[in-house]
């Protein structure tokens, strides 16, 4: 039995154990600070501005202090250039997915096809091209007109389809159209004020926003940056001074900035929230709230600006729909595909798996049958932090190369997990959902919900870690009593054209029946329950429908045939004897 060392402990060399290794998959040793997570990351410091510019937003003096402007170089921000694939999507197929658009006024927004069409600013065209986005997803299509229209949004689209570069693209392009907002005179240097503000629940998933923002920003002259918790706040302050027109962060460090007067929102235009329905999850409602009320819903810009709020998920419960009613004005509502679908492009297999020790082996075996191939790699989901931490243990000690992330993990121990996962070091990745939601790392062949989680958006959520932007991956479910939403599994699975296993509907009727009979012994159901949580249908039309329904019925007054039969039949009025 290999002995167990912790991520943050090992070296490129400890892993005489490793069947990954003797099986090819690429080596690479952890970086020692990674620089996605690092706002400066690689940055070179101009010695005074960013070479020679200063028109538009390159010219904007907001916080900034000039002496600090930092260039980093086409490599740096986009990587090598790749040849041109289109991201590995298979558009064709993309295209057969349906679309709705609802909302008031809906149909003054025609979705695009390519990009050029819509004419972009040429820095923003050029880095998409960069980038290798040869056409629009139709989540972008749709959502590219609509937002710099000037709407608000709220999109639900499936996991995987492209929701980051849908809102970024949009709000980059205003800004440059917009220009930099006028100076604001005062005493002093003011403090950063973005111009467009992303929130995301996890902070990793708020890194790789900003990793792609700086893809879409990059020569615009439009700066983005990062806050998030558990990292260190003046090194983040520092970051905001060297100007801030994209803030992305999670909400607990914002509210705490806000708190300090460290950062101003008066001149926020747009206000994303990505996956917000995991943020309320997650109890951050009231700071999102205390954060939608300081950035100024409904005060007014200088002329020509207009706030705007965007929610982008693909998931969209009626509790989250209910508070974007709260700060959002008549917005437009996308719906791709089935509502709270996943993508067909993920195979997905559910065993049914009693708790307990024999759970751990059968794991094993499972992903020993199953492991992709060579230099793809493996999530394994699971329900609590002290199970990441025993699988973990449990995969490694039989000899494969694994580690684990979860929110009692330290920021450097998740950074090094995480880096030590996409560099294929440690192909396996044990985590709780944490990892569940956003993280776009596109060679991931297979997940594994050893536990299932407790709702059924989070299913969606979890196995859309694989099959991404038209790839094919492959999503095992470990099953038992303890899943409340067996039916909903069943219709998903169904839904997504796959094989819906004879067992899940005896578990689903056998789930019911205790559940009948545990209601009246005040047992909770827990989050989840019955019913179906998951899901994105605009709750203004289903209130709509619901009040067409509960209109009384009057009843119709019998039709008139179009020209009345004739009592007096042609000629017998006809006095003309
Ligand atoms: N038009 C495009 N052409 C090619 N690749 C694209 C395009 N749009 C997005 N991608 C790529 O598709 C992948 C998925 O995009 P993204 O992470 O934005 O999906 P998402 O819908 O936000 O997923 P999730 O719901 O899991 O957060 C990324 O690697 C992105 O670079």
């Amino acid at each position: 039995m290999a002995p167990y060392v912790p991520p943050q402990k090992r070296s490129g060399d400890d892993n005489g154990t490793g069947e990954e290794r003797a099986r090819g998959a690429p080596q690479q040793q952890a970086p020692s600070q990674d620089a996605r997570f690092s706002n400066s990351g690689d940055v070179r410091y101009a010695a005074r501005g960013p070479v020679g510019r200063s028109d538009g937003w390159f010219g904007r003096q907001d916080g900034r202090r000039p002496d600090h402007f930092d260039t980093m170089s086409e490599v740096e921000v986009f990587g090598e250039r790749k040849e041109k694939t289109g991201g590995g999507i298979d558009f064709d197929q993309y295209d057969k997915i349906p679309v709705e658009v609802t909302g008031e006024g809906n149909e003054l927004f025609k979705p695009i096809s390519t990009f050029p069409e819509f004419k972009l600013s040429a820095a923003l065209q050029w880095n998409l091209d960069r980038c290798g986005y040869e056409r629009p997803t139709p989540v972008q299509k749709h959502a590219i007109p609509i937002v710099v229209g000037g709407r608000d949004l709220m999109a639900c689209a499936q996991t995987g389809s492209g929701k980051t570069c849908a809102f970024m693209v949009p709000c980059i392009e205003a800004l440059l159209r917009s220009g930099p907002p006028a100076e604001v005179k005062g005493r002093g240097r003011p403090p950063p004020m973005p111009c467009a503000l992303v929130l995301a629940p996890t902070r990793e998933l708020a890194a790789q926003i900003h990793e792609e923002s700086l893809k879409f920003a990059y020569n615009t002259g439009i700066q983005s940056r990062l806050i998030y918790g558990g990292a260190d706040i003046r090194e983040q302050l520092r970051e905001l001074g060297k100007g801030t027109d994209i803030l992305v962060a999670t909400p607990g460090r914002l509210s705490d900035f806000i708190g300090r007067e460290t950062v101003d929102m008066g001149l926020t235009q747009f206000l994303i929230l990505d996956e917000a329905d995991r943020m309320l999850d997650m109890g951050f409602e009231p700071q999102v709230r205390e954060i939608v009320q300081y950035s100024g819903m409904g005060r007014s810009l200088e002329k020509g600006r207009k706030k705007q709020n965007m929610m982008f998920s693909a998931t969209f419960g009626g509790t989250v729909q209910s508070m974007a009613g709260d700060f959002m004005v008549d917005y437009l509502f996308i719906t791709v595909g089935r509502v709270g679908s996943c993508s067909e492009t993920i195979t997905q297999t559910l065993l049914y798996a009693e708790e307990g020790k024999g759970k751990t082996r059968a794991l094993e075996k499972i992903y020993r049958d199953h492991a992709p191939p060579v230099g793809q790699l493996t999530v394994i989901f699971v329900e609590t932090k002290k199970r990441a931490d025993e699988i973990e243990v449990d995969l490694w000690q039989a000899g494969l190369r694994v580690c684990a992330i979860h929110g009692d993990r330290d920021q450097r121990q998740r950074e090094i997990a995480l880096e030590a996962f996409k560099s294929g070091e440690n192909p396996i990745l044990v985590a709780t959902d944490v990892a569940a939601r956003g993280l776009d790392i596109s060679n991931v062949g297979l997940v594994i919900n050893y536990d299932m989680p407790k709702q059924m958006d989070d299913y969606v959520h979890r196995i859309g870690r694989t099959g991404r932007a038209g790839k094919r991956g492959v999503a095992i479910g470990f099953v038992n009593e303890r899943c409340r939403y067996c039916n909903e599994l069943a219709e998903l699975l169904k839904g997504a054209k796959q094989e819906v296993p004879g067992w899940l509907h005896t578990l689903a009727a056998e789930n019911r029946s205790n559940y009948e009979n545990s209601k009246g012994k005040g047992k909770a159901t827990g989050k989840g329950g019955y019913g179906p949580s998951f899901g994105g249908q605009d709750v203004r039309q289903l209130a709509k429908a619901a009040e067409e329904k509960a209109k009384p019925v009057v009843p119709k007054e019998p039709e008139r045939p179009k020209s009345p039969p004739r009592a007096i039949p042609d000629g017998w009025d006809d006095d003309s004897d």
